[in-house]
């Protein structure tokens, strides 16, 4: 899919953004993905990364067996990191992080495409929106050991103090959300959650993910 994504069509699809990896399976990331989105996700990321995670012609033979699989279900594909495979891919964007190329060498290599910027605090938050970030990924809201090198969980203050301060783009939380919890990511300010092993270890992804959206829905009908 090609389409330009308005900020109105990204926070919708910002709901809920899985992501996920081979390292965050525990059966084939092919089976994990086509559960979740029967559940009812709404954006995909392939993340690639950690720990015996694929690399070269497995890891691109993986996100192409993916890619074709959100193209179906007419679910974006967004890649982490990996700049060249979303080129080769055409994805509909990419998420990059503070350590990853500079935005704008990462923009003019992927267009209109969409850009994801993970962002922990308002000075990040000011130079990525400045430099053309499409959404931003704010984390970890809560403890998460799914990301190795994660910062602390900062809780969903930082959210509201992005919009306090008026950061009126699409926001994704992340970092250890959960049905439980993400009503109040929701309630903080952020468009939609951002998760990894509450849809990829769940016993049956379907139900979690379908849970997880009306945790999410719920929420937004109350505001
Ligand atoms: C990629 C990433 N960035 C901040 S926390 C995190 C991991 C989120 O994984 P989980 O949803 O399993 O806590
Ligand atoms: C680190 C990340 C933060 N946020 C999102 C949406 N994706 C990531 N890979
Ligand atoms: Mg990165």
């Amino acid at each position: 899919m090609t389409t330009t994504f308005t900020d109105a069509k990204l926070r919708e699809a910002l709901k809920v953004y899985f992501i996920m990896g081979s390292i965050n399976c525990l059966k084939s990331p092919v089976e994990v993905l086509t559960e979740a989105i029967c559940g009812g996700i709404t954006m995909f990321q392939f993340r690639e990364k950690g720990t015996n995670a694929l690399v070269g012609e497995e890891k691109y033979a993986l996100a192409e067996e993916l890619q074709f699989i959100c193209k179906k279900y007419k679910i974006p594909f967004i890649v982490n990191d990996d700049i060249a495979l979303a080129q080769t891919l055409k994805a509909d964007g990419v998420h990059i992080g503070q350590e990853d190329d500079p935005i704008p060498v990462v923009r003019e290599q992927i267009g209109d495409k969409i850009l994801g910027v993970s962002v922990h605090n308002v000075e990040e938050a000011k130079i990525a929106l400045q430099k053309g970030a499409d959404y931003f990924g704010v984390g970890p809201i809560f403890p998460t050991t799914t990301k190795a090198d994660a910062k602390p969980a900062s809780g969903v203050a930082i959210l509201t103090e992005l919009r306090m301060k008026g950061y009126s783009l699409p926001i994704v939380g992340i970092g250890g959300i959960t049905a439980k919890n993400a009503s109040q990511v929701i309630k903080a300010g952020a468009d939609g959650v951002s998760v990894i092993t509450a849809i990829s270890l769940a016993d049956n992804i379907v139900h979690a993910t379908k849970v997880l959206n009306e945790a999410i829905i719920q929420n937004d009908r109350k505001n």
